[in-house]
């Protein structure tokens, strides 16, 4: 990480709303037109163990696969944390200031992310150049959302300077909140209810597996996706990745699906090299074909 300088920085009042930037230091010079690589952390939109800081175990991987950052095509780092909604394991008391609650229902998160990835492209002229998204858990839930555009935002339209990913890498993605409700015996209920309300037709608008063909169709998608599961995952369940790799394919994506990941649910961002085997895949498609 030494050949990395790390910047934090809020894009809004809440204490989750802020980015992580890990960028080049100053004396090395990075290949220009390198791409940048976003993270979106998982922890069901509401524990707040997870932060952006889950990626750093996959950046250090990245970092050490080169010789040096100089000779890599990637111009930095970010991680994005956003709003959570409450954890029944982390109560919060009325003295709680407005800036540490936990309170955020959809479409808070998947606002934030926008959000985040505005002032990404504001601060750090993300739109001028590639960026590869990666989205663990309901990371991955959150990066699909944002190809669903205003329909995964009561209406509202999304900031239009924001350029959607050249690649979106899903990792043991939850893309079908009621589907994996359903085959867990209703036990995902609570985080779900606590993100999303029990009104269970905002679960089915939320879940990008589910999304409307005419919404999520070829051109409102990334030109590469990659979504990644592993069969020893006790939380997320294959069915979950098959229903997304289903609605990818009948809108025309260029995918790639791997289901040869290793290790718990958490373990694949705890541990990073196989979130590093991930992205430089996608960079290698980069070049190959951006
Ligand atoms: N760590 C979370 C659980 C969690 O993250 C999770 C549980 C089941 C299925 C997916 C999960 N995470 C997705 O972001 C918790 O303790 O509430």
């Amino acid at each position: 990480m030494d050949q990395l300088r790390h910047t934090r920085i809020s894009y809004g009042d809440n204490v989750r709303q802020r980015v992580s930037v890990w960028e080049p230091s100053s004396d090395i010079k990075p290949q220009s037109g390198g791409a940048w690589v976003i993270f979106i952390h998982g922890g069901a939109w509401g524990d707040p163990s997870n932060t952006e800081e889950d990626f750093i175990p996959s950046i250090k991987h990245v970092v050490a696969s080169y010789d040096s950052l100089a000779h890599a095509p990637i111009r930095g780092f970010a991680g994005i944390d956003y709003r959570l909604s409450p954890h029944p394991k982390h109560p919060q008391g009325p003295e709680t200031p407005a800036s540490e609650l936990r309170a955020a229902k959809h479409p808070d998160h998947i606002n934030d992310v926008w959000s985040a990835l505005q002032f990404l492209v504001q601060e750090y002229d993300l739109a001028s150049g590639e960026y590869i998204l990666v989205g663990h858990s309901a990371g991955a839930t959150l990066a699909y959302q944002l190809c669903m555009g205003s329909y995964v935002l009561d209406g509202q339209v999304p900031p239009q300077s924001v350029p959607l990913p050249t690649t979106i890498i899903g990792i043991s993605g939850i893309y079908d909140l009621g589907g994996i409700d359903q085959r867990h015996d209703g036990n995902y209920a609570g985080f779900i209810t606590s993100a999303f309300s029990s009104d269970r037709s905002r679960w089915k608008i939320a879940s990008p597996a589910c999304c409307p063909d005419d919404r999520i169709s070829g051109r409102n998608l990334p030109s590469h996706n990659i979504l990644a599961w592993s069969p020893q995952d006790t939380l997320v369940d294959e069915p979950e990745i098959d229903s997304m790799v289903a609605k990818l394919k009948a809108n025309g994506a260029n995918l790639l699906t791997l289901k040869d990941l290793t290790g718990e649910h958490d373990h694949v961002w705890q541990e990073g090299s196989q979130v590093c085997r991930l992205i430089k895949l996608a960079i290698e498609q980069l070049q190959e074909s951006p």
